[in-house]
């Protein structure tokens, strides 16, 4: 194991401890008006948002208020090491659980967002992201930024916040952090 390796996997163990101890229904919701005063400029843009699993903050709530505005994604696995897809959600549409516990849509039509709300274990003020460690979203920012401009909003408990993550040239930055505290950054 590198020591890079070592030292996200203990930058990681310690955020989930701080993630597991801030989520309650209050923070969700104040979260949840956070989020929707920075999605609300974007209406009507392809937006990425997640099934929360384990103790993320839901972003639910806020989907389902843009889903009158514009396309909506979810994301879905489809293979180890490859960039992952997201397939249409709407409030309601019959979902299935997919890898990892996360619920993903029966029917499978991929959007390319423009705009991703991006599930994290733990943030810095500089937009560094750990996630569980797949490399999924690093994997899935590069090629969407490939493409054309990406906002990647990273969404968590502002107790998930870290000093200067361990980051490697892999890690692909987020563009705006939104906690229930509000914007940071
Ligand atoms: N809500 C949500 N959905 C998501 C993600 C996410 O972070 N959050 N993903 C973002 O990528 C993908 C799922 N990726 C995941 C990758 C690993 C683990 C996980 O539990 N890993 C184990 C170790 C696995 C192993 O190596 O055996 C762990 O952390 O204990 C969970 C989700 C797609 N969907
Ligand atoms: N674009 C990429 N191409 C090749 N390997 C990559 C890429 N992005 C990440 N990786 C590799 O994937 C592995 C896991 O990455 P990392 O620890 O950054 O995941 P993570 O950001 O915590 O997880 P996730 O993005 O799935 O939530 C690392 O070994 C990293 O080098």
């Amino acid at each position: 194991m590198t020591d890079l390796t070592a030292l996200k996997t203990a930058a990681r163990q310690a955020a989930f401890a701080r993630r597991k101890a801030a989520k309650s229904p209050a923070r969700d919701a104040e979260a949840t008006q956070a989020l929707l005063t920075e999605l609300l400029p974007h209406k009507g843009r392809a937006l990425a948002g997640y099934m929360h699993i384990r103790t993320e903050v839901d972003p639910l709530p806020a989907m389902a208020a843009m889903a009158a505005w514009g396309p909506i994604g979810v994301p879905v696995i489809i293979a180890q090491g490859a960039p992952l897809e997201f397939h249409q959600w709407q409030p309601g549409c019959t979902m299935v659980e997919g890898a990892f516990g996360a619920q993903i849509p029966v029917e499978a039509k991929p959007i390319v967002p423009e705009v991703v709300i991006v599930p994290l274990v733990a943030f810095d003020r500089k937009g560094g992201r750990l996630g569980y460690g797949g490399g999924f979203y690093d994997r899935t920012l590069e090629r969407l930024r490939a493409r054309g401009p990406v906002t990647a909003i990273g969404f968590a408990f502002a107790d998930q916040e870290a000093s200067d993550l361990p980051l490697e040239p892999t890690d692909q930055p987020l563009d705006m952090i939104v906690t229930e505290r509000g914007r940071l950054l």
